[in-house]
């Protein structure tokens, strides 16, 4: 059986960060592992309370892994400090980490910030490099790039910036584009669009989380990167359109759609 590692923080309403992660990794055959960052008491209407794990306590998680089952991919969510971020970064060079997919959350959907200034320069710095794949959204590649992004042409050069400046392949993920669903990858000096149609869902807690873990579960499973990256979205457009409803704001994905024989694209 093929082995993921999620690193991320604790979703206590189940659709985002490590459940979203599990239950991804899980419906897609792959046996899922956690590191936990943080404890965050949250909802389908916000977060409430969050509660950081110390920097000892997730290089211990982390060498439990490691040392025990090693991971064939790994996915990398909420990170609130750099302290944390610091650890992160000398356990996969010291375990020599391979198919890492950073997602740089930084702002939950119901717009609490789960990420401080000084974490962010720690991103850049410490963690790009070792990734096979980043994740921002728009307002995340908007801040990591310097660049305000309200066309096609600005998110082209807003992957560009972050491609050439961390040696590393990029998806900006065009969910919080008004009209579309199209995600822009961009590596090697090339770009290419993913395109996507919008569903009409208003519960989308925790889509960034799903589709960078269902991304981690393809390349576990020896996909190469644009592929694992279809069948990722492919996924997510699945959990979406399945319309489970659930909360009294931004709900979670319906995860189990594919193991239920319906919505097939
Ligand atoms: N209404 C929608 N219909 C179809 N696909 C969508 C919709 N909203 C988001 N997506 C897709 O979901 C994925 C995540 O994109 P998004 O930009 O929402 O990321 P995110 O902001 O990190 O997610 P989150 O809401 O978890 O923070 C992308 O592939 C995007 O195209
Ligand atoms: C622990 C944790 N990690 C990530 C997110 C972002 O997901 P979303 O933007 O969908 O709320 C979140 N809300 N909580």
């Amino acid at each position: 059986m093929k082995t993921a590692l999620t690193i991320a923080g604790s979703d206590s309403s189940g659709g985002a960060g490590i459940q979203a992660d599990i239950k991804t990794m899980t419906v897609h055959g792959v046996y899922a592992m956690s590191a936990i960052t943080a404890l965050t008491a949250q909802n389908t209407m916000g977060v409430q309370k969050v509660m950081e794990v110390t920097p000892e306590f997730l290089s211990q998680q982390l060498e439990s892994v490691f040392t025990d089952i090693y991971p064939d991919a790994i996915k990398i969510g909420m990170v609130s400090s750099s302290a944390l971020i610091e650890v992160i970064a000398e356990k996969l060079t010291f375990y020599d980490a391979k198919n890492i997919v950073v997602d740089p959350v930084m702002v939950a959907t119901s717009g609490s910030k789960l990420i401080n200034d000084k974490a962010i320069e720690y991103l850049k710095n410490k963690l790009f490099a070792k990734a096979t794949l980043l994740t921002p959204n728009i307002p995340e590649a908007e801040i990591l790039s310097g660049r305000t992004i309200k066309t096609s042409e600005d998110m082209i050069a807003a992957a560009r910036i972050m491609s050439e400046e961390y040696g590393t392949a990029v998806l900006c993920k065009g969910g919080h584009a008004l009209n579309e669903a199209n995600d822009l990858f961009y590596y090697n000096h090339q770009y290419k669009w993913f395109i996507g149609e919008r569903i009409e869902n208003s519960n989308t807690h925790g889509t960034g989380c799903t589709l960078s873990s269902a991304i981690t579960s393809y390349l576990a499973q020896g996909k190469d990167l644009e592929n694992a990256i279809w069948l990722a979205k492919n996924y997510l457009s699945g959990a979406l359109r399945a319309m489970l409803n659930l909360g009294k704001g931004s709900g979670p994905l319906k995860h189990t759609w594919n193991l239920e024989g319906g919505y097939e694209e």
